[in-house]
């Protein structure tokens, strides 16, 4: 403990006053945002965010003064980090842990900022021009965001708001013009499914991009999207820094996949694996009641097998569960057939869940890029499906082979209620971080806190499922699946130096002592 409190130092005005302690940033903080001041003169303002317990009760008056005392109870100091690893110890030999070429796990604190509103901002609101735009796939949720970062900005006091029509098409697509945003307009969008704004992959040029954000004089730009969104309002970002304009740009990241790294989760996931596990369980039902069932459901995932991995658990009627990150061979003794084979002669039924990006090394993929420059993929779920009933037929064994792909069914969905309030939450933070002047950032939940973190950190790479992780272990656990027979495509843990600490031998047995008495 004594390191992490090493890293405040105490003011001049005395420890009594909690304004008086200091983050110290660590050297080479990798999370330190951009802010708007670091390149223009922005003298801060102090913030006119108010909830109405001040007094406020009619939308749209002015907010009141509040007393300062009760400011402590609004604003996130601007100097709150939040641990971004949390294992405070782990062995080199535990499951799931990294650590360096000498087989050593350090700990290395890594903060990132809180997200929150701030005492001082930025943006006089005012002189506010905010623009939303909503790109790539549906997710559950998008309704919901683009609404509080509505009520949210209203309550900083903007009212000029645009929504920006079909993803970035909008900006060039002189039949979708921005649709001017209220309060009163997307009050009830929350109740529906897609995007009020509408969707689109595929990018017009950067500079039409930016002439008319420039144009429209936009000074904050809302991008709420994956990880090809996040890209692009990064590419924004530094076009704008070029042009020298004063503007912010706030992402909000969108990924049904929850493929993005560092993040505890991305909102519309919960909603997802719900609706799959629906999926999943409907495959079961046909196949327990036909002879010789069998039930195959196709989840999404281009890269990331984690709706698949969670929908499997969720479920717990899966019997074979297939996902991107590891590899697998269908034929053969220890093959996926020959498995589905004993399930079949066994219990008469098997299901199985894939998902999308699954196998793609087995099959000839369409190849070729789509709009957004992301991989089109072969169809493994129908390939497989083919591929099971050639197989059971050669076999001269009858099955009933039942295949099901909710895709677009999951995604176009409501939101559940806990995504209602995640999204609720990201929409709100969105707004406080572009008023309290940081840019190219963006919001996730980083071990229950919420954060503002740079775009660039978190869309380095997708984050994939780690088979060597205690989540994929407890999958095939559920699913009591064997290993079919082909090295994991994910590099193992490379053997550290014999004889050092963190060389992965096998765990020694614990001492009688260090067991603690009176819990055995
Ligand atoms: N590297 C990139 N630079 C600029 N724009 C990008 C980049 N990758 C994707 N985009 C744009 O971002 C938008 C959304 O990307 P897409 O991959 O379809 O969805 P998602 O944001 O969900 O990953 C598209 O308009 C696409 O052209
Ligand atoms: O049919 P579409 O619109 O191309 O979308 C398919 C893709 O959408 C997803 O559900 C989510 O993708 P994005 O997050 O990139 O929008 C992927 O799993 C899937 O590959
Ligand atoms: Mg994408």
């Amino acid at each position: 403990m004594v390191g992490f409190f090493s890293c405040f130092r105490r003011g001049s005005s005395g420890a009594s006053n909690p304004q008086a302690f200091h983050f110290s940033p660590p050297f080479n903080d990798p999370f330190a945002l951009p802010h708007i001041s670091d390149r223009l003169i922005m003298p801060a303002i102090e913030s006119n965010y108010r909830t109405k317990s001040g007094g406020n009760s009619i939308e749209g008056s002015a907010s009141p003064k509040v007393d300062a005392n009760d400011m402590r109870r609004i604003y996130v100091h601007d100097d709150d980090r939040v641990l971004v690893k949390i294992v405070h110890f782990g062995h080199p030999s535990s499951v799931g842990i990294e650590y360096d070429e000498n087989g050593n796990w350090q700990f290395r604190p890594l903060w990132a900022r809180r997200a929150g509103p701030r005492a001082w901002i930025y943006f006089n609101p005012e002189q506010v021009k905010a623009a939303i735009v909503t790109c790539g796939g549906l997710c559950p949720g998008l309704n919901d965001v683009i609404r509080q970062v509505v009520f949210t900005l209203e309550t900083y006091g903007v009212n000029h708001i645009l929504g920006i029509q079909y993803g970035f098409k909008g900006f060039v697509d002189k039949n979708y013009p921005p649709i001017k945003l209220s309060r009163k307009l997307v009050k009830t969008i929350n109740m529906e499914g897609g995007s009020f704004l509408g969707v689109s992959r595929g990018c017009p040029p950067l500079k039409d991009i930016v002439d008319r954000l420039e144009e429209w004089n936009i000074n904050m730009f809302y991008v709420i999207g994956g990880n090809g969104s996040h890209a692009g309002a990064t590419a924004i970002y530094e076009q704008c820094e070029k042009r020298k304009m004063k503007m912010v740009v706030v992402g909000i990241p969108k990924t049904i996949d929850n493929d993005i790294e560092i993040l505890d989760k991305t909102f519309g996931f919960d909603t997802a694996v719900e609706e799959a596990q629906r999926a999943i369980n409907a495959a079961y039902t046909e196949a327990s009641s036909a002879y010789n069932g069998v039930g195959i459901v196709k989840l999404m995932g281009r890269q990331s097998g984690y709706i698949t991995m969670y929908a499997t658990i969720a479920s717990g009627q899966v019997d074979i569960v297939l996902i991107p990150e590891v590899t697998f061979t269908m034929g053969g003794k220890h093959g996926v057939l020959e498995y589905m084979k004993q399930k079949i002669e066994l219990n008469g039924i098997c299901v199985v869940v894939v998902a999308e990006g699954a196998g793609q090394d087995l099959l000839e993929g369409v190849g070729g890029l789509d709009a957004s420059g992301n991989p089109i993929l072969g169809d493994f779920g129908k390939w497989f499906t083919g591929k099971v009933k050639e197989f059971f037929a050669t076999q001269k064994i009858p099955i009933d082979a039942k295949y099901i792909d909710p895709t677009y069914m999951i995604r176009a969905r409501v939101c559940n209620s806990g995504d209602h309030i995640f999204c609720s939450i990201l929409g709100q933070n969105a707004v406080h971080g572009a008023f309290a002047g940081y840019t190219n950032i963006t919001i996730g939940v980083v071990n229950t806190h919420y954060c503002f973190l740079p775009i660039p950190i978190v869309i380095k790479k997708p984050r994939m499922v780690d088979p060597n992780s205690v989540m994929y272990h407890r999958c095939v656990t559920s699913t009591g699946q064997p290993d079919f027979n082909a090295p994991l495509r994910v590099p193992q843990l490379a053997t550290s130096p014999a004889g050092k600490q963190g060389s992965l031998q096998p765990h020694p047995p614990p001492s009688r002592g260090s067991i603690p008495r009176g819990r055995l």
